[in-house]
Order: structure tokens, then sequence, then C-alpha cells
């Protein structure tokens, strides 16, 4: 990989085009919800689910020559530098007919917040935030059972301390801009998807108003 000022540049060279989106990010803590709530959304309201993690897991199994970077970093709970997730969010925008993002577990610090703007152009309609205590977020993960590398206790340790030094000041910064809906996130699935609705039902009716 070149420098970030190198990849940064080969990113705005391409931007998005003339594509015009609606992107939602979907924040919160490592459990809280957001792959499993994204999926309902996805069925009820024609969003396209762009989980960041899961675009740099699929990044690791193509054998590209960032693997084992990504790899390394997963298993840290590190955050991998923003010109790469950057440039796979683009290309999953790029790539689908759709117009309407959710874009889950990203931005995940200040810098990858910045550069998306700046690189992509693309400014939030609003984040959606999964507010969930740690107690019960570690619970879900130790309780997952998908195989993932960072569903240990170690490393579940070091992605809360990432998210409160990291990523709540993303989640701080948008709240500065009136552009945070929070959720209960600690309820049932069922119940948190309510809460959900709420939200995305009065998007549909703005735009058909
Ligand atoms: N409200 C809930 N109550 C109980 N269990 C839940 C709830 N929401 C999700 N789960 C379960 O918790 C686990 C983590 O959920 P999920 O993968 O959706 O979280 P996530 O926020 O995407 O996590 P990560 O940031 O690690 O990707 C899953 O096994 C899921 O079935
Ligand atoms: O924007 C991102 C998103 C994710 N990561 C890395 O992936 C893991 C897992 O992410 P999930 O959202 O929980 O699937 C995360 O701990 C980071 O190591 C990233 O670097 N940048
Ligand atoms: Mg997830």
């Amino acid at each position: 990989m070149g420098s970030a000022t190198e990849a940064t540049k080969d990113i705005s060279e391409n931007l998005l085009g003339d594509k015009k989106v609606t992107v939602v990010f979907v924040l919160g803590g490592p459990g809280s919800g957001k792959g499993t709530q994204c999926a309902n959304i996805v069925e009820h309201y024609g969003f396209t689910h762009l989980s960041a993690g899961d675009l740099l897991r699929a990044e690791i199994k193509s054998g590209s020559e960032n693997g084992t970077m990504i790899q390394n970093m997963i298993k840290e709970g590190k955050i991998v530098p923003s010109e790469v997730t950057i440039k796979l969010l683009q290309t999953a925008i790029l790539e689908n007919g759709n117009d309407k993002f959710l874009i889950d577990g990203f931005p995940r610090n200040e810098e990858n917040r910045a550069a998306f703007e700046r690189v992509t152009g693309i400014v939030p309609e609003f984040v959606l935030f999964f507010d969930c205590y740690e107690e019960e977020m570690e619970r879900r993960l130790l309780e997952r059972n998908q195989g993932r590398v960072d569903d240990n206790i170690e490393t579940i340790k070091k992605r809360f301390k990432v998210f409160v030094e990291s990523s709540l000041p993303v989640v701080e910064h948008y709240e500065s801009l009136g552009k945070v809906k929070r959720i209960d996130a600690a309820k049932p699935i069922p119940e948190v998807f309510e809460d959900i609705k709420v939200i995305f039902s009065s998007l549909d009716s703005k735009e058909t108003a």
C-alpha cells in the first residue's frame, strides 16, 4: 500500500461520480445489535446494508494484499486505516443500483469521519445510535458463535476501549449537529425494532409528503 496521501488522492479522483445517495450511519458498541437490526431495516425500508466490518472480512477472504494487515488489526480490535475502508465502501456504493445505504460500524473515529466526508462528499442523513451497556454487549458477543476471531474476551475488552476512546467522539460530533437518533439497544430484538420503525416510518412519510 502507498502512503495515506497517495491513497486518498487515488480515491478522490474516483469519488462517487454523479451518484447521489442517502446514507444513514449505524453506530454503537460491539455487540449492541447493529447487524441484527440492519437486516430488519433492509427488509422493511429498502435500504442496502453495508457493514464495514463485513467488507473488511470479505477483503481478507479474497486474498487481497491488505488481508494480513486487516486480519491483524481485527484480532487486536484496532481501526484499519481510513483509505482501505473508504475504498471498500466507495466501491460497494458504486457497484450497487440502490441509492439508500445503511453504513454499519463506520466511521470508527474522527479521522475516518473527516476522510469519508472529504473524499466522498457524503454527509449522513442521520446517525442511528445503538445505546447498550457493556455487560450485555459482552454477553451477546461471547454467545454469538459465528467463528469471529475478535469474539473472545481479550479482544472484546480492547474493542470496548477503542469504542469509548475513538468511536464515541464521532457520535458526539453528530450529536452537536443534531443528527443523532439514539435507541435503547439493551431491550429484546423485537422491541428495539419497534423503536427503529418509528424513526424510519417518519423518513418514509417525509419522502412522500
Ligand atoms: N436486542 C438484542 N437482545 C439480545 N441479543 C441480541 C440483540 N440484538 C442482537 N443480539 C444478538 O447479539 C449478537 C450480536 O449482535 P450483532 O451481530 O447484530 O451486533 P453488532 O452490533 O453488529 O456487533 P459487532 O459490532 O461486533 O459487529 C448476535 O448473536 C445477535 O443475535
Ligand atoms: O470501519 C471499520 C469497521 C471495522 N473495523 C475493524 O473490524 C472489526 C470488526 O468490526 P465490526 O463492525 O464489529 O464487524 C473492528 O473491531 C475493527 O478492527 C475497522 O477497522 N474499521
Ligand atoms: Mg456487526
